[in-house]
């Protein structure tokens, strides 16, 4: 008698987000990037853009900004605009920005295992940035350029009717992994959703913006490079450790 096998029905929202995995996994293995549009819909992407907004408006966010020491004083050009503030899932008052991060949490773990040989396995804290629309931006950088852990950089953009041509802001990827186009711009468009690779691959720099702008970014831990900057880290903090001590006056030494 054959047994019979229960027919594994795929879910319509099942079907999406494997199509969707398909997608991202791809075109990380082939660009080095991905754009999603339309990640969330309308109604999530408002209620995002509200929180995000509530948070600017009641003085949440601190100061980004690196300024280049290299320039004097009175031409300082900031490295980085942005104004930042991190939020976790169950952050008072971002209840949908953690509805972001938990879809954004899920899709990753669907996709581990099919991102080259990397193991996905933590992430930061969703960080929310404002550039103020000042006319700064943020200079040509890579995200992680020595090693830290993070592997993929994951941006949500949340600025609706956004005219580059008028208010700046684009974000422009100089990927090394596509030789074949120069650069890759991205426009900050109300929810959309970029995926990069954070390290040298992705040198990207963020044009200034003459309209405030807003994204979440979260970047994706890669276990075992987080796992060797973790231990870099200790031993960088045992040497310091054993230097201080050799150089404290040993209490033992008779005062002259
Ligand atoms: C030590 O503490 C911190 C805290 C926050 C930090 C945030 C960034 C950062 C990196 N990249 C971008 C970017 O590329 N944005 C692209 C875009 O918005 O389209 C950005 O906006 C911000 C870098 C260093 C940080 C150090
Ligand atoms: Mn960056």
């Amino acid at each position: 008698k054959v047994k019979k096998e229960p027919i594994t029905e795929k879910t319509p929202e099942k079907k999406e987000e494997t199509k969707l995995v398909d997608y991202v996994t791809k075109c990380l293995q082939d660009y080095g990037m991905c754009v999603v549009d339309n990640f969330l819909g309308p109604e999530k992407g408002n209620r995002i853009l509200q929180e995000v907004v509530d948070l600017s408006e009641a003085g949440q966010f601190q100061d980004g900004q690196i300024s280049s020491a290299t320039l004097p004083h009175t031409q300082m050009q900031k490295v980085r605009g942005d104004k930042i503030t991190w939020v976790e899932k169950g952050t008072a008052d971002c209840d949908y920005i953690g509805y972001l991060i938990e879809r954004l949490d899920r899709l990753m773990k669907a996709s581990n295992g099919k991102l080259a040989s990397r193991e996905i396995n933590g992430r930061t804290k969703a960080m929310v940035a404002c550039y103020p629309g000042d006319g700064t931006g943020y200079m040509q950088h890579v995200d992680n350029p020595n090693q830290d852990g993070r592997c993929i950089t994951c941006i949500y953009y949340l600025n609706k009717d956004w005219d580059v041509s008028k208010h700046g802001g684009l974000l422009r990827i100089h990927p090394s992994q596509l030789p074949s186009i120069a650069v890759a711009d991205i426009e900050p468009k109300f929810d959309r959703l970029l995926f990069f690779w954070s390290d040298r691959r992705n040198p990207h720099e963020v044009q200034p913006a003459f309209r405030r702008r807003f994204a979440i970014t979260v970047w994706y831990f890669d276990a075992e490079e987080r796992r060797q900057a973790r231990k870099r880290h200790e031993i960088i903090g045992a040497i310091a450790k054993a230097k201080k001590q050799a150089m404290a006056p040993s209490s033992s030494a008779t005062r002259p």
